[in-house]
């Protein structure tokens, strides 16, 4: 396995990391404060490093924890300094097993050293008493699996959340909450209605309110821990740029959550500029969008790789900076 790096990775911008304290621990700028500097300086893009077998094999690379390593650190040596954030996807190195994992670290290192943000797309969710044991996988200072935020589930309650919620916060990394994801069967269970009364309280609705929608109760979560925070706090949110109108339709407050929107679905699932301008709204300015397979297809060549992030980068511009 890696060395295990000491913090988070500053990115270029302006907010930045800052040095090590009395106890040794390290901290960091928050993380939504990085990410709105990473977002001015190169774009609202992030890119997907997702090691698909069909992509490692039009790489020209095997199928192994080897190629994986490979294609992971050529994407990060292209395109680091070209894009807001990477967002490696656990699952692609999980299935090499540990090989696969060291590659993950390995990633996550390369992309620090480089200073681009790192989003762990591993999508944890569990009771508090376990979710404590992925938050100190993921969001630790010195853990090797840690990057600058993690993809989280809210679905045995955004309360589970809080010993991830809690380190990230203590660490200068941030979250993103599954909220409104980009494949079509997240309906079934995301614009459900919740048993718990509107806001974010626990207590059951009265028999003559209308309970928010999951996905409504999980952004006014998420709200309530980025209240006040500038540029913008660092509990975002999944939303998929593929959701069309199902922001308006459950009732999810977006602008108010006052953090960042990454967003999945550009690219390879059918999102491009006008689902980009579309979708998000007054909350366009915090969205993160993200592709993966768009990118990832253009290469092996790193010329080819960076030609396929600007023209996403600049198509998200287009779409949410306008
Ligand atoms: O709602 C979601 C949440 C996460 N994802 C992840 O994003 C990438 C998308 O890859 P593409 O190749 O750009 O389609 C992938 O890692 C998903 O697991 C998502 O698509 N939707």
């Amino acid at each position: 396995m890696s060395a295990a790096p000491p913090a988070p990775s500053s990115s270029a911008g302006t907010a930045s990391s800052v040095p090590a304290d009395r106890d040794g621990a390290t901290t960091a700028a928050p993380f939504g404060a990085r990410l709105a500097a990473a977002m001015d300086d190169h774009g609202p893009l992030c890119a997907g490093i997702d090691p698909h077998a069909t992509l490692l094999a039009s790489w020209g690379l095997a199928d192994t924890a080897a190629g994986v390593r490979e294609f992971s650190l050529r994407v990060v040596e292209a395109l680091a300094g070209h894009v807001a954030a990477f967002k490696p996807q656990a699952a692609f190195y999980e299935r090499h097993g540990s090989a696969g994992l060291a590659a993950l670290e390995e990633t996550l290192a390369a992309a620090r050293a480089a200073g681009t943000l790192t989003i762990v797309d591993a999508k944890r969710g569990d009771i508090g008493s376990t979710m404590a044991a992925y938050a100190d996988a993921f969001l630790r200072d010195g853990s090797p699996l840690a990057g600058d935020a993690l993809t989280v589930s809210p679905y045995l309650g955004f309360g589970s959340l809080d010993p991830a919620v809690d380190l990230a916060a203590a660490t200068g990394r941030g979250l993103f909450v599954l909220c409104l994801t980009s494949n079509p069967q997240g309906r079934e269970v995301q614009h459900a209605r919740t048993s718990a009364a509107p806001g974010h309280g626990a207590e059951p609705a009265p028999a003559t309110t209308v309970a928010p929608t999951v996905a409504a109760a999980v952004a006014a979560h998420a709200a309530a821990r980025n209240a006040g925070v500038t540029p913008m706090g660092s509990v975002g949110l999944v939303v998929g740029a593929t959701i069309g109108d199902a922001a308006a339709a459950t009732g999810t407050d977006l602008a108010a959550v006052n953090g960042p929107l990454l967003a999945p679905g550009v690219g390879a699932q059918g999102a491009g500029e006008k689902e980009l301008a579309t979708t998000f709204g007054d909350a366009r300015h915090r969205v993160l969008a993200s592709s993966s397979r768009g990118i990832l297809r253009a290469g092996p060549a790193p010329e080819a790789l960076r030609t396929a992030a600007r023209r996403a980068a600049e198509t998200a511009t287009r779409a949410l900076r306008g």
